[in-house]
């Protein structure tokens, strides 16, 4: 038995279907673009685009910064599908409805999952701008029980308590850092572990202590229901967070973040990372 908010397979598979019907192409890497990060589709040929509001089963992105479009095209050689806009649970959306297009990208024959998002930073070296590779992630509503996994599992999708370890593929990391050195990057280039905390509202300084004190060097609102569901599916996962603020620790710090002040670095920061993803070769398997 299903709840009210259970998606079920039938459901992925109508979307799936749909967009099999509108599209020639056939992506084996999806993008999932963060916050004023959605120009990385414009790097994207032949492009179809969908809006969200046209797709069969789609939520809809309420966000200022998530444009609600899905853009098929090719980067170099490879098909990719690209969310222009991401689901967030502070819309209110369910966890499954936030992860719903992860599961639509396996059915279409996504490989490789790439995500990005903008974070503000714990770490005391991390400088606005620097991008971070993410190398694990804490999931605080999944430690509290706030789990797309949640419910009867689908064992189509993968089995009942997938492993997270190792998530972040390593050879894709390494992959990246060369990337960054051959494009004289590297001192804007951070790894380190992203944090999901549920939002809406950005961190109390106590917050940002206890988060820091945790090992966490960079803190969003998103992206690892997304990568915990593309992980049980099987997919290969990449992340980057674009560090749009430093968050504030000490209570003598008269700065506070907005959510326009994320955009407005996202918006200078876009095209090194859109460079960045476009010359990932994804099919290049060496650690
Ligand atoms: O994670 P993305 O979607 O990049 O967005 C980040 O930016 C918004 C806050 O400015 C939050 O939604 C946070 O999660
Ligand atoms: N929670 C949180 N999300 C963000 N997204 C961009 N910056 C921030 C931040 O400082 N905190």
């Amino acid at each position: 038995m299903h709840r009210k908010d259970q998606i079920c397979h039938d459901d992925y598979q109508k979307t799936a279907s749909w967009l099999l019907s509108q599209t020639q192409h056939r992506p084996k890497v999806a993008i999932i673009c963060g916050s004023g990060l959605g120009m990385l589709a414009d790097a994207l040929k032949c492009q179809d685009s969908f809006p969200y509001s046209d797709i069969p089963g789609f939520p809809q992105s309420t966000v200022q910064g998530h444009a609600s479009r899905l853009v098929f095209g090719e980067l170099k050689g490879k098909t990719c599908v690209c969310m222009q806009g991401r689901f967030h649970m502070y819309e209110g959306h369910s966890l499954c409805k936030t992860t719903f297009p992860v599961r639509v990208f396996k059915l279409l024959g996504v490989e490789t999952l790439i995500v990005t998002n903008a974070a503000g930073s714990l770490a005391d070296s991390y400088q606005v701008g620097d991008i971070m590779i993410i190398k694990d992630h804490i999931n605080f509503p999944g430690l509290a029980g706030l789990n797309p996994l949640n419910g009867p599992n689908d064992d189509k999708f993968g089995p009942r308590f997938p492993p997270m370890s190792g998530v972040y593929g390593k050879d894709l990391q390494k992959i990246a850092f060369d990337l960054c050195k051959s494009m004289d990057v590297s001192q804007f280039v951070q790894e380190g572990v992203y944090c999901m905390v549920g939002g809406p509202n950005f961190e109390t300084i106590a917050e940002a202590r206890l988060l820091h004190r945790l090992g966490v060097d960079a803190v969003g609102m998103s992206t690892a229901p997304e990568v915990v569901v593309a992980t049980q599916c099987g997919m290969r996962v990449f992340g980057l967070s674009l560090i749009t603020n430093k968050v504030v620790k000490s209570y003598d710090d008269t700065e506070s973040v907005n959510h326009e002040a994320v955009l407005e670095v996202s918006k200078l920061r876009s095209q090194m990372l859109q460079t960045l993803v476009s010359q990932m070769d994804i099919n290049n398997n060496a650690v």
